[in-house]
Order: C-alpha cells, then sequence, then structure tokens
C-alpha cells in the first residue's frame, strides 16, 4: 500500500500527519507507526498524527495522537497546532478550528500564520521540594536548574521518566532556567519518545503555569524559549484554577510524500 503523508514541525517539534477521513489506517499498528517516526528506517518524527472525521457535535476534526514508539498517548500541544495548520491546509477550517483531542474539546486560531492553541484548564499544581508536578493534558514533572544548555536532559530525564513515583506510565520531564522575570528556557525529555525534543507544547504550558503558581513570575502572558525556537503562553488565573490557556507560536508544512508499507 502507498500512503501519502505530511511532515509537520512546531518548534522543531516535529510529526508525521495523515489524512485519515476516510478511516483506513488502522490505530492498532504500532509497528507500522513507530517504523513511519523512525529517523533511519521510515520518515522520522517525535510523532505521527491523524486527521479524523469529527466525532462532536460542533467539531471540525478529530486528533489522535502517537509517541514515535507507536503509541497513542496523551495530549500533544505542539502537535495540536501543526493539526490545526494542516486542517487549514487541507480547507477544512479557514482560520479557527474546534476539535476533540484525548484530553477533550480545543479550540483554536491562525493570526498572520501563528497558530493559537487553547489547552484545558488546570486546576492541580503539585509543588514537592525539587520539582512540580502537573498535567497540561499531558504528565508533565518540572525541575528549575543552573546553566541549561550545559546540563543532562538526556540521562537526567531519563533517570526521572523511569522512577519513582512514574515508573512504566512515565512523565516528560521538563528543566527549566530563567531568563527575565516573564521569560524562560526549557528543554524537555518526552516519554514515548525516550529522548529530549527539540520543543514540547504541553510541557511549556506546564513550565509557564507552574513558574507562576511558585511566583517566579507575575505575568499572565510568559515567553518560552525552547531549543527550537520560542513560544509563548496567555492563561488567566481565578481563584481556584488557571483558565483560558493558550499555547501560542509557528507550525509549518516541512514537506509531503509517499511511502510504501
Ligand atoms: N510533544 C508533545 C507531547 C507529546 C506527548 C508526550 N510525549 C506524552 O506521551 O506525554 C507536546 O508538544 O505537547
Amino acid at each position: 500500500m502507498t500512503l501519502t503523508f505530511y511532515k509537520y514541525q512546531g518548534t522543531g517539534n516535529d510529526f508525521v500527519i495523515i489524512d485519515n477521513r476516510q478511516l483506513s489506517l488502522d490505530k492498532n499498528n504500532t509497528k507500522l507507526i513507530s517504523r513511519l517516526c523512525d529517523r533511519k528506517f521510515g520518515i522520522g518524527a517525535d510523532g505521527l498524527m491523524l486527521l479524523e472525521p469529527p466525532q462532536e457535535e460542533g467539531d471540525d476534526f478529530t486528533m489522535v495522537y502517537f509517541n514515535a514508539d507507536g503509541n497513542e498517548s496523551s495530549m500533544c500541544g505542539n502537535g495540536g497546532r501543526c493539526l490545526v495548520a494542516f486542517a487549514a491546509y487541507l480547507g477544512i477550517i479557514k482560520n479557527t478550528a474546534i476539535f476533540t483531542a484525548i484530553d477533550g474539546k480545543h479550540k483554536a486560531e491562525i493570526k498572520n500564520g501563528i497558530v493559537y492553541l487553547q489547552m484545558q484548564d488546570v486546576s492541580t499544581i503539585e509543588n514537592h521540594t525539587d520539582h512540580l508536578f502537573l498535567d497540561t493534558g499531558s504528565p508533565h514533572h518540572i525541575a528549575i536548574v543552573n546553566d541549561l544548555l550545559q546540563y543532562d536532559v538526556f540521562a537526567k530525564g531519563k533517570e526521572i521518566r523511569n522512577g519513582a513515583p512514574y515508573f512504566e506510565k512515565g512523565s516528560n520531564v521538563n528543566f527549566v532556567e530563567k531568563n527575565e522575570d516573564n521569560s524562560f528556557a526549557v528543554r524537555t525529555y518526552e516519554r514515548g519518545v525516550e529522548d529530549e525534543t527539540l520543543s514540547c507544547g504541553t510541557g511549556v504550558t506546564a513550565v509557564a503555569l507552574a513558574m507562576h503558581e511558585i511566583g517566579e513570575t507575575q505575568n499572565e502572558e510568559v515567553a518560552i524559549k525552547t531549543m527550537g525556537g520560542e513560544l509563548k503562553v496567555t492563561f488567566t488565573k481565578t481563584e481556584k484554577r488557571y483558565t483560558d490557556v493558550f499555547l501560542i507560536g509557528p507550525a509549518e508544512l516541512v514537506f509531503k510524500g509517499e511511502i510504501e508499507c
């Protein structure tokens, strides 16, 4: 079978996207999905997404996300932004979108080529002695470090991802350094990729909310520098929760192709 695919990237977090409106790709084919994401034997990507028909009233489409290991996973923020750009490319949407992903409904808008993706509200942020933990659609462990550029993200991230209390289920692990009052640098070890990626959208969102929660910033608009580019997170802090959370940044079609599978 010949499969048409699209390769997208959002601040260097890269994805294979397949238009699965005909539901022809088998979601349980873990081997095929991991091969498509393989950088030596396939196309190469941090994850793969299917754009599927809307399942809920008012939606434009459904998002299905797989990590590079071929397993369906929790929400991908950069992936969501790329899928919105893909929906616009296909002509399914113009500048606004409503879609459902594994963590629920998302609204999005494209303004001047930049994708504004609404993330889920967050009401619980765990503040431990040496790290924070929260779920922004995907689980995120956050640790503040010095000299982030020299930090061994792979070794330390792998140890935390596999250790207590996460073990097999795992967590994504983010290392943060403050640049200025409303600006932070972040590097992320992603579970399911089992490596550092150049950027992680749900991770960047988690860092922005966590830094606000512990008073490292008072701003409700936070700039985050990743290894693959700059993202912005905006939100409103109410008494009980963080609402109107938006992940903002570019999403780009890199190439389109066909692969035998
Ligand atoms: N790259 C993503 C996160 C993808 C999911 C993650 N690897 C997990 O399994 O939790 C993002 O941009 O949010």
